[in-house]
């Protein structure tokens, strides 16, 4: 039985109930439009009052999806946005059953389906629902029934990847099962994903503590739960770590702690310590190879918390989503340009606690990772470490960026028709 503790703004969701949320998507809806000449657009509603779009007709020319606007095969926009005139507007137009058929001043026509509308309402994007809609949380002081699929499932069945990467979805993490116990299954399991991240510590990688490249996961300390690549401008989204093997010691414990979990908690809990982890910019580094120079985010505009704000238009209200968790108080720079003394007191302040909510028995999992039994988990909400051991410890893995996990995730459960209508 897996232990879902609501917090106060938790909203459990389900992949079931995001699916069922999306047949709306691909329902007959009876749309009405009007024409707004005084916006220069339309109004386009559906008859069961869940849609009411404002469509300026630029917007619409420059959407048109016929094969001149649009290259037939990849969905690039052909039209030269900026050469449409700006007295565009339609000369004339008819609803159709199957959508809008309209002819423009310039002589084009163009067609929007029923379900094109449909989909500028209710997007299919994936970031509202990837990080935030599935999240579950388990107690770790219940009996814990952590997420998992069998090796061969996902190797040879869609449906097998497919509930893998649910799980990974619905829960953040998920262990594969019966997984050979060597390098090159683990790098299989990977890549039937998506290609694997290249970072400056390789692609596959299968390390040991031996500081081979110069960060301390190649050391035998403990490792505090923190999230991977907080130098990144784009963070690797999935990361797996299988353990091949651990010999003549002891020790090596993982962590996993959902960083979406206690940021909820620490928002409840205290409004200004969750709003200065969301203002406060901080980054991490990766300055040990010393041919490779010192990774920082070149940005620098992230935070511990980052959130996502999605309202699709302005008959939705703005939804605001956990975007990711950025946390790893080892590689965290020591910055201070711009905050005055008391700005960066307040982050330390603020800092302290949601450390001690992630380390916090209620929400920080300890297992033992196990040979044969690889665990990837979502490096965006995440938060992993292990303690320290003695021995010889071989861990494979690998990074996957989020983009090509979600967009795997996609297509293996959204019809592709379903999709193109989202561009
Ligand atoms: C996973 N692998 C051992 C290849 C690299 C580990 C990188 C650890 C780094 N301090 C970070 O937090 O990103
Ligand atoms: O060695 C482990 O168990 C985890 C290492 C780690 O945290 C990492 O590679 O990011």
């Amino acid at each position: 039985m897996i232990h879902e503790s609501s917090s106060p703004t938790q909203k459990i969701s389900s992949t079931k109930e995001y699916f069922d949320s999306l047949k709306w998507l691909s329902s007959t809806v009876e749309l009405k439009i009007e024409d707004r000449p005084e916006v220069q657009g339309y109004v386009v509603r559906d008859k069961g009052q869940n849609m009411a779009l404002e469509l300026p007709y630029l917007y619409l020319r420059d959407s048109c999806l016929c094969d001149s606007c649009r290259h037939p095969v990849t969905k690039q926009r052909l039209l030269d946005t900026f050469s449409i005139p700006s007295d565009i507007r339609p000369r004339s137009w008819q609803l159709l059953p199957d959508g809008l058929a309209l002819r423009w001043n310039d002589d084009h026509t163009s067609h929007y389906s029923r379900e094109w509308f449909q989909a500028r309402h209710k997007s299919l994007d994936a970031s509202k629902i990837w990080p935030q809609r599935f999240r579950r949380w388990y107690d770790p002081g219940t009996n814990l029934n952590p997420p998992s699929v069998a090796y061969n499932s996902v190797m040879t069945t869609e449906d097998g990847l497919r509930d893998y990467l649910n799980l990974i979805a619905e829960y953040g993490f998920c262990f594969v099962d019966s997984c050979p116990v060597n390098p090159e299954a683990t790098q299989r399991l990977l890549e039937r994903i998506a290609f694997i991240r290249l970072t400056h510590y390789g692609g596959f990688f299968d390390f040991t503590s031996d500081l081979s490249l110069k960060d301390t996961a190649y050391t035998d300390i403990a490792l505090d739960p923190h999230n991977d690549n907080t130098y990144f401008s784009d963070p690797a989204g999935l990361q797996m770590l299988h353990l091949l093997s651990h010999v003549d010691g002891r020790g090596g414990l993982s962590t996993l702690v959902d960083g979406f979990k206690v940021a909820d908690v620490l928002r409840h809990q205290s409004e200004l310590d969750f709003e200065t982890l969301i203002n406060t910019t901080v980054c991490g580094h990766a300055s040990g190879n010393s041919d490779i120079g010192s990774i920082m985010p070149v940005s620098r505009t992230e935070a511990v918390i980052n959130l996502v704000e999605l309202g699709q238009h302005s008959s939705q209200e703005k939804s605001t989503y956990y975007n990711r968790i950025r946390w790893n108080n080892s590689d965290r720079v020591a910055w201070s340009a711009n905050k005055t003394s008391d700005e960066i007191q307040r982050w330390y302040a603020a800092a302290k606690v949601f450390n001690s909510l992630v380390n916090d028995p209620r929400f920080l999992w300890q297992f033992q990772l196990q040979p044969g039994r690889p665990l990837i988990f979502d490096n965006w909400r995440m938060l992993h470490g292990r303690t320290s051991f003695t021995g010889g410890r071989r861990m494979a893995g690998g990074y996957i960026n989020m983009d090509d996990a979600v967009a795997k995730w996609k297509q293996l459960n959204l019809d592709h028709a379903q999709i193109l209508q989202s561009l």
